[in-house]
């Protein structure tokens, strides 16, 4: 075993990630197998969706069941847990309290906190409120490509004076380069010394893999992936070069190879996502790959050169 690696988990996030390609619509029998696959593969945990409220979430009507899940459902759908842990994410304004039942009543194990830089303070709340009902938690803090210096170094004095269990860093534009990736990943090593760290990567410049296995040997514990990469626009780190590298022998490809030929491919007939050249541009760019995903809607969509004049044209404006 790589010793280097054999600190790590990995966290895969097909269902939660995936679920904003094809708006979380997936059978109950794919994610029951995925679940399966997981388990028999040896992966610590699978992130089933989102625990957001749909009350606080307008226009979200027709999003399939894992984008709000729901404790009795989710019951239904793995009635037997296994080893593999279950986990979802919260946004935040976006989940009523209400709706989180104490750990020893529900399905999910870990509940991740998902927010910008300038909204830690009240993420470290939501934080406090699910450690205090018994779950695991994790900070992920996203777009990190973009923060400046300043904000991190004040969210680093609140990270240190919470509960909270491991703090991510996010890069959500997929925008990083090594350099960079490693540069950020010593940084919060330094100032959260008593803070275990994640990882989660997006694919737009061809380097999740590369940067979550930089984060891996840099001591990084909790790493983000993906059954065949499926995420938002270039998706994330895939959950099987992960199983394959980390060389942990509790790790099995086979599962996650037969849940790829079994619904993935099938699945990536239907639903685009993976590097694809807009969101390429975005990625190298430093930006959200919103206006890339809303090209890929349009008959322009294989158009990246006008593409890249319009983002790159000084007197074109556009929002992050
Ligand atoms: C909190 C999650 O890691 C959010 C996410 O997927 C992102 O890319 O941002």
């Amino acid at each position: 075993m790589n010793s280097k690696t054999s600190h790590c988990k990995i966290v895969d996030c097909t269902i939660r990630d995936g679920g904003l390609v094809n708006n979380w619509d997936f059978s109950v029998e794919f994610v029951q197998h995925l679940y399966n696959c997981l388990n028999d593969a040896g992966v610590e945990y699978m992130e089933i969706g989102y625990k957001n409220s749909p009350k606080l979430l307008k226009g979200a009507d027709s999003a399939g069941p894992w984008r709000f899940l729901d404790d009795e459902f989710l019951r239904k759908v793995i009635p037997q847990k296994l080893n593999t842990k279950l986990s979802a994410l919260v946004d935040i304004g976006r989940v009523d309290e209400n709706d989180i039942l104490p750990r020893e009543q529900s399905m999910l194990d870990l509940i991740r906190v998902a927010c910008y830089i300038q909204d830690v303070d009240k993420a470290l709340e939501l934080v406090q409120l699910f450690h205090d009902r018994g779950y695991e938690t994790t900070l992920n803090i996203m777009a990190l490509s973009n923060v400046m210096e300043h904000q991190l170094l004040e969210a680093f004095e609140q990270i240190n004076n919470s509960v909270v269990d491991v703090v991510y860093i996010v890069d959500s534009y997929g925008s990083l380069k090594p350099n960079d990736f490693s540069h950020l990943v010593d940084k919060f090593r330094t100032h959260l010394p008593n803070k275990r760290l994640g990882v989660h990567t997006h694919n737009n410049m061809q380097l999740a893999f590369a940067n979550t296995l930089i984060a891996a040997e840099k001591g990084v514990e909790l790493l983000d992936a993906s059954v065949y990469g499926m995420g938002r626009a270039a998706g994330n780190c895939t959950t099987e070069l992960l199983v394959a590298n980390l060389k942990n022998p509790k790790y099995k490809l086979r599962p996650v190879l037969d849940m790829i030929e079994t619904y993935m491919i099938p699945l990536r007939e239907k639903e685009e996502w993976g590097y694809i050249i807009p969101y390429m541009i975005t990625g190298m760019l430093d930006e959200h790959p919103r206006s890339a995903m809303a090209l890929r809607d349009t008959p322009d969509k294989d158009k990246s050169v006008d593409f890249y004049d319009k983002l790159t044209t000084p007197e074109v404006s556009h929002s992050k």
